[in-house]
């Protein structure tokens, strides 16, 4: 087993921490979510969570927020910046933070490291303990900042999510292998909440077996990346409650053109358990959309625990 497989199994003692970390309020302001890859697509998701929960927020990568910021924000200054960082030393977001401290924004670091430079360039940190060894490719600092953040949202979560995700996970352990045979264009499908953990399992796809993977919102998918499906497809559906009927005839529409389909908490060739309705179930995806890299890396012979060109941290000159 990887480095990078045993984390994902073992994570589960870290989230039940996690769930019991005293945790700050972020006030009234417009809240910004930043981060690099992994990173930002935990930014996509939360940044839904607050919306949905009644506080405005949006994410915006790491390097658009030091290069652009007044595309996404005009000349506005009354934001809370939250800059999300395993590693806490990813360039784009320590400057992030550092550059919108000294503007006058009000800045949160959630990392898992406690002593970096996102815990200096920001005013306040959320510091959240992970594995030691988790290796180059990030999953468990990854649910765990998610965890942290969906709390900091409102989302009610328990130590049920541990069951749940273990539960999905253990369905895909068993049942995920018999349809990667053959299927060779990955891709990840969510909406809203979910669009953030659609990006983040093609990403974990991508630098975990090193294919092809994309995503996109459930029905726009339809607007010409359609197309491209044949037999070679795997299309991972992760169902939102609300839109559910939406999302199944987008699965009969690929599926009638050749791609196997796993739906997370909904219909597929393959069907994956998510636990409830609400928003814990983006966190309750995760781990089972890590496996699934790690299961078709295996049937590539590739090692995840040091995946080519990838690095711990990226940092700029
Ligand atoms: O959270 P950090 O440490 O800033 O790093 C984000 C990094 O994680 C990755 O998603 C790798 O898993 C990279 O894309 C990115 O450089």
């Amino acid at each position: 087993m990887s480095v990078t497989e045993r984390v994902i199994h073992e994570q589960f003692p870290f989230w039940k921490k996690a769930l019991a970390l005293e945790l700050p309020e972020l006030g009234n302001r417009t809240i910004v979510f930043v981060g690099c890859g992994t990173s930002y697509y935990l930014a996509q998701t939360l940044a839904a969570a607050f919306n949905l929960n009644g506080k405005t927020a949006l994410a915006v990568a790491g390097a658009e927020w030091i290069l652009h910021r007044a595309a996404y924000v005009g000349n506005r200054t009354d934001l809370t910046v939250v800059g999300l960082s395993r590693s806490g030393e990813s360039t784009e977001t320590v400057r992030a933070l550092r550059e919108s401290a000294a503007a006058g924004m009000d800045t949160l670091a959630i990392t898992c490291a406690e002593d970096s430079a996102v815990t200096r360039a920001a005013a306040k940190s959320v510091f959240i303990e992970t594995h030691a060894e988790e290796g180059v490719v990030m999953t468990s600092s990854a649910s765990l900042m998610l965890l942290a953040g969906l709390r900091m949202a409102g989302v009610d979560l328990d130590e049920s999510v541990i069951t749940d995700a273990k539960t999905a996970l253990q369905k895909i352990e068993a049942d995920g292998p018999r349809l990667i045979d053959g299927r060779s264009h990955f891709v990840y499908l969510g909406a809203a909440a979910l669009y953030g953990i659609a990006a983040e399992g093609a990403l974990k796809l991508q630098e975990m077996s090193l294919s092809y993977s994309q995503f996109f919102h459930p029905l726009e998918y339809r607007h010409g990346p359609i197309s491209l499906v044949d037999d070679h497809t795997l299309v991972v559906l992760l169902y939102t409650p609300a839109t559910r009927e939406e999302e199944e005839r987008v699965a009969r529409d690929v599926s009638d053109k050749g791609a196997a389909v796993i739906g997370f908490g909904g219909a597929g060739d393959l069907s994956i358990p998510v636990g409830g309705e609400g928003l814990a179930r983006a966190l309750v995806m995760l781990p089972a959309l890590q496996l699934f890299g790690e299961q078709v890396a295996a049937t590539k012979n590739i090692d995840t625990t040091a995946p080519r060109h990838l690095t711990k941290v990226v940092t700029l000159a």
